[in-house]
């Protein structure tokens, strides 16, 4: 059950940050993550279960190498690669239960059968009485495997995990109306209850060189989470006093009310974790059908096809005029569904209808459509 206080929790997400882990860019700090340690441990005596996404690996195996101040992509992965075991290791040192270690990329989390094996890890690891320890597989990820930022990866893991809370620790206190690293006179926000685009207009970057997406990614993140259900908080993870209040019930940054009614899990995955392959743009009477939800989508309505995808990727449904429909899983790769576009045409019926180019328990319908 997602309710919305510390006392009816269950399973927390928590997410460290790189400016926090390794504020100085070069080297875990164990110093400061002893506070949230702490908290870990306080969560798991009152019977709550916790997954850690922890960030830091670049930071970590810097000092290894001699690199300039903008390190190549290819260091910053061998980076990630060495300084993975020393953050985790900085972790485990810090808890007398187990702890495990997930790699993720976006690839894993798209695909349905990887996605329940993750959820299944999760699952598991948290009965044993392990505490996970979650990153982006930073060494194998590419442009188009990679989630890019632990914010969203961890939005994606608290709704794979099935969470009540996800907490972002950052260096921050919270959201503010701007960025108080540039603003002396920026208020903080302490409840959000919609993310609109002011919110998201207040959001900027990040400043230090370590932190990946700065606001915006944690924006992004409590929108994804907010949909599952998933209470979402942003506080500053510097502050010992943040956790204490945490365990009291007191809002110590920023708070995201959950959706009163959260999307249901499948619907939540299209829309929030997995990421279009390409387009299918349909004609009027074909996007009326896939608002409603409640009919296949059959090739008659198909206008054009654009991009290169596989039978089970993710594609969004669209018009002519460019509108955006929908999310939804393709029965038919892009190169079939190209051929019997080309096939069809107004005057000649001879073709047959394919009656389900998607499904419609496969379709996610998008806010602004
Ligand atoms: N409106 C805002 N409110 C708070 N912080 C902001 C805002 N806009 C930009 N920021 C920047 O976001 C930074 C936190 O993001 P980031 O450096 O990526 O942290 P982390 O490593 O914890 O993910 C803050 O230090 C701040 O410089
Ligand atoms: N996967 C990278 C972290 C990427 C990232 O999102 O960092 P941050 O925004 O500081 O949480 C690492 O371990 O260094």
């Amino acid at each position: 059950m997602n309710t919305n206080s510390w006392k009816n929790w269950k399973r927390i997400v928590l997410k460290v940050g790189s400016a926090l882990i390794a504020p100085s860019g070069n080297g875990c700090s164990a110093h400061q993550l002893f506070p949230i340690a702490q908290f870990i441990i306080e969560c798991r005596k009152q019977g709550k279960e916790v997954v850690l996404v922890s960030s830091g690996s670049v930071a970590a195996g810097r000092h290894l190498f001699d690199s300039p101040e903008r390190p190549s992509l290819a260091i910053k992965k061998a980076m990630a690669a060495a300084g993975q075991a020393e953050m985790v290791g900085t972790w485990d040192r810090l808890f007398d239960f187990p702890t495990s270690q997930i790699l993720l990329t976006h690839g894993d989390l798209r695909d349905q059968e990887r996605y329940q094996s993750i959820r299944d890890t999760l699952e598991t690891s948290l009965e044993a009485g392990i505490l996970p320890i979650v990153n982006e597989n930073d060494t194998v990820t590419t442009d188009l495997l990679k989630v890019g930022d632990n914010d969203n990866l961890s939005a994606m893991v608290a709704a794979a995990a099935d969470a009540d809370a996800l907490i972002m620790c950052s260096d921050i206190n919270g959201l503010y109306n701007k960025n108080p690293k540039l603003h002396e006179d920026a208020e903080l926000l302490s409840v959000v209850d919609e993310i609109n685009d002011g919110i998201k207009a207040m959001a900027g970057g990040a400043i230090s060189s370590t932190g990946t997406g700065g606001m915006l990614t944690k924006l992004q993140a409590a929108e994804k989470a907010t949909a599952h259900g998933i209470t979402t908080y942003i506080v500053n993870g510097f502050e010992a006093e943040t956790f204490s209040r945490l365990v009291r019930g007191d809002n110590p940054g920023t708070m995201f009310t959950p959706y009163k009614n959260p999307m249901q899990d499948d619907l939540h995955w299209l829309t929030h974790t997995t990421r279009a392959q390409g387009e299918i743009i349909v004609d009027q009477s074909g996007a009326g059908q896939v608002l409603d939800e409640e009919q296949n989508l059959s090739s008659d309505h198909l206008v054009e096809v654009k991009g290169n995808f596989n039978i089970g990727d993710t594609v969004l449904v669209k018009t002519k005029d460019g509108t955006r429909l929908a999310k939804a899983v393709a029965n038919y790769s892009s190169c079939l569904m190209s051929f019997i576009s080309d096939q069809q045409s107004p005057n000649d019926h001879s073709f047959p209808t394919i009656e389900s180019l998607i499904e419609e328990d496969n379709i996610a319908v998008l806010k602004e459509a």
